[in-house]
């Protein structure tokens, strides 16, 4: 844990600018979820899971900018650059927290997390997941945009070099990428069925993966066993 705080405390000020160097799919990635997130008309809260600078946020708040948002993340600095971003906005609170250690504070009509997750051992993800499914309110919708580990050792290898030849010639200059090849010896990336599975275990009963692209994946479920006539 400590690593991590670490690894995105020092980047913290750099992160918002390396982003779109560093996904390939950005903007598909952080919006491919908005007809879900609309979907929500009478949604009032929201929890952001590993928010970092708050990018993801940032994304559904303009959606929805009534909702009352919560930025949790086991980075102080990480969230800092998030304070900055949001400056004047009353409707925003912020916790630092370990989201694989600690419980979620507080129950919210949406739970979102971006590439997070992804760093708990597959144990504490089923654990989180579960945790997740609790924080929600009826009809609430959860939403994970994260990388996953291929089906297969053969796809897992393309998307993975796949990535570091995309990104090694992105344009990002070579302390950002030898930084971003650093971090991802942070990751643990289990394969996405795998995480559907965990959130119907989660009780989630509505699950779907809503957009893919290589191994950058969005997924996610619905609390609500009614959500076929909420939605359409
Ligand atoms: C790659 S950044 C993603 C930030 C943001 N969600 C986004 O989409 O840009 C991952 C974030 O997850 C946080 N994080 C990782 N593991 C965590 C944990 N166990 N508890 C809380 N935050 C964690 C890191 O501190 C970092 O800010």
């Amino acid at each position: 844990m400590n690593e991590i705080k670490e690894q995105f405390g020092n980047v913290s000020k750099r992160y918002d600018s390396q982003r779109e160097f560093l996904i390939p799919c950005f903007q598909d990635f952080y919006t491919a979820c908005m007809p879900l997130v609309r979907s929500l008309t009478h949604a009032k809260t929201a929890l952001d899971i590993g928010a970092g600078t708050g990018l993801f946020s940032q994304f559904i708040h303009r959606e929805k900018p009534d909702l009352k948002f919560t930025l949790l993340d086991v980075s102080g600095q990480m969230l800092n650059v998030a304070k900055e971003r949001f400056e004047g906005e009353s409707n925003f609170e912020y916790i630092e927290l370990d989201f694989g250690k600690d419980a979620l504070p507080g129950k919210y009509d949406l739970i979102i997390s971006g590439l997070a997750i992804h760093h708990l051992e597959d144990a504490d993800k089923a654990k989180l997941y579960k945790n997740i499914y609790k924080a929600l309110n009826d009809g609430g919708l959860f939403i994970n945009a994260d990388q996953v580990a291929g089906r297969n050792l053969l796809f897992d290898s393309l998307y993975k070099y796949n990535w570091r030849e995309t990104v090694t010639h992105s344009g990002l200059d070579h302390e950002a990428l030898i930084q971003a090849f650093e971090r991802t010896k942070l990751d643990k990336l289990a394969p996405l069925e795998t995480q559907l599975h965990m959130l119907e275990k989660a009780g989630f009963n509505d699950v779907d993966c809503i957009y893919k692209n290589m191994n950058f994946v969005v997924f996610g479920g619905f609390k609500d066993e009614n959500v076929e006539t909420a939605v359409i």
